[in-house]
């Protein structure tokens, strides 16, 4: 669950805030921009968490406009679902329109027939992965019961109930079950796994996961760099700390190869990490 504002409204003033005039004024032409950052003494991690660079918006907006336009079969339900969810009082961190349609591009991909999902809140990134994939099914957990209900009524409306099994209960538990169901046969093995809930529990949920999947799954867990934070080894927050967590497990865990990439986009800048399951 991401614990930074996710507005995507900016101002002027968040503008200079992000990027100070002054710097404009200091690029030198003919020379990459990453060669042309402006010296600083220290990393503001506090400033960075909050960031909402216009730009970034704009980018995803023009981007998305061409990449899914509103003529897509999905895109009527795919806006239901978020302003139903809105409209539920649920909070605004689902995934962007961009992140969304990239799982379910991988799923495609990677031909997906069975994926899995911790953290549901109004079923968007589910019925992304789903409907974008009509091989797919997919089993997605939630232990907020308001959640649940507003998913399975979203799922519902996109026609995706048949496919989308939105189970209730702490993502722990749930997943020792169904884990016992894959180790018993009775269930078959997932082929992609996203990790999208309270973030204290990532290298458990990991793990769990870890035990279901096929040969060469992506485990994808979400909101990982939380504005850089991921590198500011001062700081203890329970959420950074079982990020870098989950982040250096995998890097050690055998059978397992991950990459955290860093994203920027309407959501503000986060990132995730993305390990096979070899
Ligand atoms: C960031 S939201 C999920 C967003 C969703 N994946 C999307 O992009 O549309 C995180 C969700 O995880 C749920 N959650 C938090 N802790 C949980 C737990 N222990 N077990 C299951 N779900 C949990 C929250 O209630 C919330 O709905």
């Amino acid at each position: 669950m991401r614990g930074v504002s996710t507005s995507s409204t900016f101002s002027v003033g968040d503008i200079f805030t992000f990027w100070p005039i002054q710097q404009f004024r200091i690029l030198k032409p003919g020379i990459p921009l990453f060669q042309n950052r402006p010296m600083t003494t220290r990393t503001n991690w506090t400033s960075t968490i909050h960031q909402h660079d216009p730009r970034w918006t704009a980018v995803d907006a023009y981007a998305f406009s061409h990449s899914h336009p509103a003529s897509q079969p999905n895109a009527k339900a795919l806006e239901n679902a978020r302003m139903a969810s809105m409209a539920a009082g649920l909070p605004d961190i689902a995934l962007s329109p961009a992140q969304g349609k990239f799982l379910a591009l991988h799923c495609r991909a990677s031909a997906v027939t069975h994926a899995l999902e911790v953290g549901t809140l109004g079923g968007y990134s589910a019925i992304w992965v789903a409907s974008e994939n009509p091989q797919l099914r997919l089993t997605t957990i939630e232990y907020n019961p308001k959640h649940v209900a507003v998913a399975r009524k979203n799922i519902e409306l996109a026609g995706l109930s048949d496919r989308i099994e939105v189970i209730q209960g702490a993502g722990i538990d749930v997943l020792a079950s169904l884990r016992d169901e894959v180790v018993a046969g009775t269930r078959p093995q997932f082929g992609f796994v996203f990790i999208d809930a309270d973030k204290e529990n990532n290298w458990n949920y990991f793990k769990l996961a870890k035990d279901m999947v096929k040969s060469n799954s992506v485990i994808c867990v979400d909101n990982v760099v939380r504005g850089g934070r991921l590198a500011d080894l001062g700081n203890t927050e329970p959420y950074v700390v079982a990020s870098r967590e989950v982040v250096e497990n995998a890097g050690k865990e055998p059978g397992v190869d991950s990459v955290v990439i860093q994203t920027v986009g309407e959501k503000s800048y986060d990132g995730w990490l993305w390990a096979v399951v070899s």
